[in-house]
């Protein structure tokens, strides 16, 4: 009986199912309509109003235990989001984010345990060189998950795309993609080495986290 009402329960999700449907064939998954216009609105007032606070820090490198900061390896500052602590707009973040895990954890058995997602602004001129998101002895980020924040005009030559290099048959191609609000881009943290290319207009906002093993 409780089997059969787990069946009933289950309500396949086109979006969820596309995500899946690309990390399996390529890795990654570009979505545009993961929030809704309102909802990217909304979160990146949240944002601005926090970057506004002073709370920001330099973004480091390595884990939470074993950061340094190194300005020619990347240069955004970040804000951690506490989920114990959330107001309306992180509210509605973590509400969809949690339903993509517990879809992706009844579906592919991912075994997604934790989540992690900091507040990011990329100042003119800065940029995160070619790295992984894993880190060596701490192989518990499975899936990278970015959100641009940006205004509604961010233009293609403002800079600060997002380049995941892919393999193709041995061959290494590069795929890039614009910073545009509301986008969200979700990524094979343990396979797929990334950069965020120089910003060369303004700011570049965005909400980058992981989900984690354990
Ligand atoms: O903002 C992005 O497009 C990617 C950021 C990134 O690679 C990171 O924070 O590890
Ligand atoms: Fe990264």
């Amino acid at each position: 009986m409780n089997q059969l009402f787990e069946e009933i329960a289950f309500v396949e999700n086109p979006l969820y199912e596309r995500i899946i449907e690309d990390i399996i064939a390529q890795k990654y998954a570009v979505v545009e309509d993961f929030f809704t216009e309102e909802e990217v609105q909304v979160l990146r007032q949240s944002l601005i109003e926090k970057h506004e606070e002073d709370v920001f820090k330099k973004a480091a490198i390595g884990n939470r235990v074993n950061e340094v900061i190194v300005k020619s390896i990347r240069g955004d500052v970040i804000l951690w989001i506490d989920e114990t602590h959330t107001n309306t707009a992180e509210n509605l973040f973590f509400t969809k984010i949690n339903s993509l895990i517990s879809y992706l954890n009844k579906t592919c058995f991912l075994g997604i345990l934790r989540k992690e997602f900091h507040y990011a602004v990329y100042p003119q001129g800065t940029f995160y060189k070619r790295h992984l998101d894993t880190f060596q002895n701490d192989d518990r980020r499975k899936l990278s998950f970015v959100c641009y924040l940006n205004e509604a005009d961010w233009l293609a030559d403002y800079g600060g795309e997002l380049v995941l290099y892919l393999d193709a048959n041995g061959k290494e191609v590069e795929k890039v993609i614009y910073p545009y609000p509301g986008r969200v881009v979700i990524f094979e943290s343990q396979i797929l080495e990334h950069e965020v290319r120089p910003v060369t207009n303004s700011q570049r906002l965005s909400i980058t986290g992981w989900l984690k093993t354990r």
